[in-house]
This record gives C-alpha cells, sequence and structure tokens, in this order.
C-alpha cells in the first residue's frame, strides 16, 4: 500500500537514508486534577507520583508502539486544567489527532466539565477520535459519578468510555492503544482512497505538518544522511 511505501525507503552504501514513521498528535484534556500529567508519565515514563503539581500551559511526552506491524509514535500534549491556562492550552489543540476527555471519580465538577472541554477541542480540531475516560477507579468508595452516568455522558456524546486508575496502573495503555488503532485504520482508508501519486510534502524544518492529502502526521525522524 502507500502507506507502506511512504513508511520509508532504505538503501546501503552510499545512497541517501531516509526513514518515515507515523507520528499521532494526541491532547489530554480535562479539569484540574483529574490525573492527565499523571497519565502522561504513567504510560510514557512508567512513573507515577502522588504529588500534585498543577500544569502550567502544555507539556510534551511521546511513546512508540505497534500497531497491525506499524510503528506509531503518539505524542501526547499534556495541557492544563485550570481554566487560567486556556487562552495558552488552545493553540496546542490545534493540528491534534486523537483527544483524551478526562474526569476523576472523585470530583463532581470535572465530570460536569466534560462537554465544555469537548466544545473547546471542537473549536479547534474538526471532528477526532475520541474517548472519555474516568480517571481515579481505585477511590470507587469516594465516588461521585456512578458508572451509569458516565456511561450515559459517552452514549451522548458518541465516544467509548474507558475506566483508569492511573495510580494502580490500570487501563492506561487501553487508552492510547485504542486511540492509536483508530487513527491508524483512518489514514489506511484515507490513503487507500486517494491517488497513489499523492504523496505528502515533508518538512524538515517543523517536527510535525499537517498533510492535505490525507489528514495524517509524518514525521521525518532521521535527516538525510549520506
Ligand atoms: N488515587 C488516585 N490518584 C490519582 C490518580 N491519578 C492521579 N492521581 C493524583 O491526582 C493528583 C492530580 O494529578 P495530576 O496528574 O497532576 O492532575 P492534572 O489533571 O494533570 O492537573 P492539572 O495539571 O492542574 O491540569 C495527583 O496528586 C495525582 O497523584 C489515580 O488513578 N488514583
Amino acid at each position: 500500500s502507500t502507506l507502506q511505501r511512504n513508511r520509508g525507503a532504505k538503501h546501503t552504501g552510499n545512497m541517501l537514508e531516509e526513514e518515515l514513521e507515523i507520528a499521532l498528535k494526541v491532547i489530554v484534556v480535562g479539569n484540574g486534577g483529574v490525573g492527565k500529567t499523571s497519565m502522561v508519565q504513567r504510560y510514557c515514563k512508567g512513573i507515577y507520583t502522588k504529588d500534585y503539581k498543577k500544569t502550567i500551559g502544555v507539556d510534551f511526552l511521546e511513546r512508540q508502539i505497534e500497531i497491525d506491524g506499524e510503528d506509531i509514535r503518539i505524542m501526547l500534549w499534556d495541557t492544563a486544567g485550570q481554566e487560567e491556562f486556556d487562552a495558552i492550552t488552545k493553540a496546542y489543540y490545534r493540528g491534534a489527532q486523537a483527544c483524551v476527555l478526562t474526569f476523576s471519580t472523585t470530583d463532581r465538577a470535572s465530570f460536569e466539565a466534560i462537554r465544555e472541554w469537548k466544545r473547546k477541542v471542537e473549536n479547534e480540531c474538526s471532528e477526532i477520535p475520541t474517548v472519555l475516560v474516568q480517571n481515579k477507579i481505585d477511590l470507587m468508595d469516594q465516588a461521585v459519578v456512578s458508572f451509569e452516568e458516565a456511561e450515559a455522558l459517552a452514549h451522548s456524546l458518541g465516544c467509548r468510555l474507558i475506566r483508569t486508575s492511573v495510580k494502580e496502573d490500570v487501563n492506561v495503555a487501553t487508552v492510547f492503544r485504542y486511540l492509536a488503532t483508530k487513527c491508524h485504520q483512518m489514514m489506511k482508508q484515507q490513503y487507500s482512497q486517494s491517488a497513489p501519486i499523492s504523496q505528502p510534502t515533508i518538512s524538515a524544518f517543523s517536527p510535525t505538518f499537517q498533510s492535505k492529502a490525507a489528514s495524517n502526521t509524518i514525521t521525518l525522524t532521521r535527516p538525510l544522511v549520506k
């Protein structure tokens, strides 16, 4: 397929060596304190800390996984949940290909804010694969949101609900694998529909760019070397 061809042609000897890979920009949004930073750190670094330090603006981490035999680099944008940073964070929504809407089991306001978060994302991005995450399920004894309510919200937003405990490392990887799989399927569809001559442009200056032919991001991981 075109997708595979774009992934990279490797030549040995004096020839140019280039390697392209699929990269996905995923944004993690939700109220302050729901566990966004913890989730991204858990997934990308395998660590968890009890301390809460609010995110100022946006943080960025990445992890590579394999979907369908294809390497996918997941770039996770951990955005600030505190409203004071809204103006900064929304600039980072642009170009996102998937979204994690996060609320906490023990924070009613974070659950009620989900529609508003979805609206903010939709203002900057068109419809992108989205998952609703109910975090801190290790604290079910202090729950202020019922399973039924969470499911009803997911249903009305038209997205899947995944319950996680970042603390106990429950279902965190499931969230990102699910989104990456969805995006990968969409890309494959777009590639098979687009004409074979439409090769995406590759920018060596910006870390990511939006291909016009298909809305996937392709990153040049290794510069051209002689
Ligand atoms: N019990 C429990 N605590 C968690 C879990 N995930 C995160 N926390 C704690 O919740 C607090 C807030 O987590 P953060 O990851 O900093 O929250 P955030 O959503 O990034 O907050 P902002 O940066 O302000 O937007 C921290 O004290 C975490 O240790 C979880 O699954 N269970």
